[in-house]
């Protein structure tokens, strides 16, 4: 147990891979003792990767829990079976991608993706917030994405979802701070989970029915290489995504915003650049189909672009 005070109790959503498994176990092995996590997944099936990685924290600092954030019951179950429903930290990390032309994607699977990472993390909020407002305190951390705050080509749908709540808690933030809780967005860019690859696998096996042959093409021989060459260059581990998310929990004063990739500073501060929108516009369409079959170049000036004088404006895992 920490010295000088109670343990912090950490609900994480979507703990079966990647970022929420790595936020789990790096908080239940802090030296300190300080937290103890409830590390949630949909399906308990899945749970032996988290274990093996939560090692002997498991059963004392780490627990496991069942929440799928698209039940209204199995949430509720699962904050009524806490002690005195009694969260001090809520991480919203589960959630879903969705790529490719637009007219070849049901509306079902549209809404599915706003089922999960909208309406999942509201449904989260609404459940555990009350009793943050009550207790004047608490933090809630989202887990966004950079594509919360400038979409890119194809995500079309997974943008959207990412915006919407974005907006969502830009308005909840100011209410909030008047009950003393606490509520940040983490904003990483891409980052080497099963996300990457559960898309890529769908990409492979799907046929675009609906969409037309040039579109076609410039999804998977145009933005697809491109995709990669990005995750490539600049992705994150979900270790570093861990590490930003620990030092935002642990800030005396936590920004709202945190983004986590430096090289989308640039991308962000040019939205605000131009105010019509045009400059962000036409950079991404230059930077796709024009400069697409240089984009190892590209990478090399974005990355120039986001030396060390802009870095101070995101997060660093170190
Ligand atoms: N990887 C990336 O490049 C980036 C990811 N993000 C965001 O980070 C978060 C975590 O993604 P990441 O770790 O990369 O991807 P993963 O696919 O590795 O993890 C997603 C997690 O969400 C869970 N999940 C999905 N639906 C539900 C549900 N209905 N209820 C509970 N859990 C659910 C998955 O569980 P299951 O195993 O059961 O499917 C899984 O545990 C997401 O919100 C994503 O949008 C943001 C920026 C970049
Ligand atoms: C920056 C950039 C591109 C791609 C960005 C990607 C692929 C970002 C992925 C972010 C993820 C996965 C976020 C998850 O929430 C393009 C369109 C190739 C064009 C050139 C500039």
């Amino acid at each position: 147990m920490a010295s000088g005070g109670e343990q912090k109790v950490v609900l994480i959503t979507g703990c079966s891979s990647g970022i929420g498994l790595r936020i789990a176990v790096l908080l239940a092995r802090d030296d300190l003792k300080r937290y103890h996590v409830i590390a949630t997944m949909r399906d308990l099936r899945k749970k032996d990767r988290l274990v093996e990685a939560a090692g002997d924290t498991y059963g004392k600092t780490l627990t496991l829990l069942s929440l799928d954030v698209c039940s209204d019951d199995s949430v509720r179950q699962c904050i009524d079976s806490v002690k005195d429903r009694h969260i001090d930290i809520l991480i919203n990390n589960a959630g879903v991608g969705l790529l490719g032309p637009v007219e070849s994607i049901s509306m079902d699977d549209m809404k599915k993706v706003f089922e999960t990472n909208f309406f999942g993390t509201v449904r989260m909020i609404k459940e555990v917030m009350p009793d943050m407002k009550k207790r004047r305190a608490g933090h809630i951390i989202v887990m966004s994405s950079v594509m919360g705050l400038q979409g890119v080509v194809f995500n079309d749908v997974y943008t959207a979802s990412k915006f919407a709540i974005e907006g969502f808690c830009e308005s909840m933030a100011v209410q909030l701070l008047k009950f003393n809780v606490k509520l940040s967005l983490i904003e990483p860019g891409p980052v080497h989970t099963e996300f990457e690859t559960k898309m890529m696998e769908e990409v492979a096996k799907m046929e675009y029915p609906g969409a037309d042959a040039d579109t076609v093409r410039y999804f998977k021989d145009v933005y697809i290489p491109s995709s990669i060459d990005i995750f490539e260059a600049l992705g994150q581990t979900p270790e570093d995504i861990a590490k930003c998310t620990k030092k935002v929990i642990e800030s005396s004063r936590p920004r709202f915003r945190n983004l986590t990739n430096s090289l989308y500073t640039p991308i962000v501060a040019m939205k605000y650049a131009d105010e019509t929108g045009g400059l962000s516009v036409h950079t991404f369409y230059n930077l796709l189909f024009n400069f697409g079959s240089l984009m190892h170049i590209t990478m090399s000036i974005l990355k120039c672009l986001t030396c060390s004088c802009l870095r101070r404006r995101t997060i660093s895992p170190d």
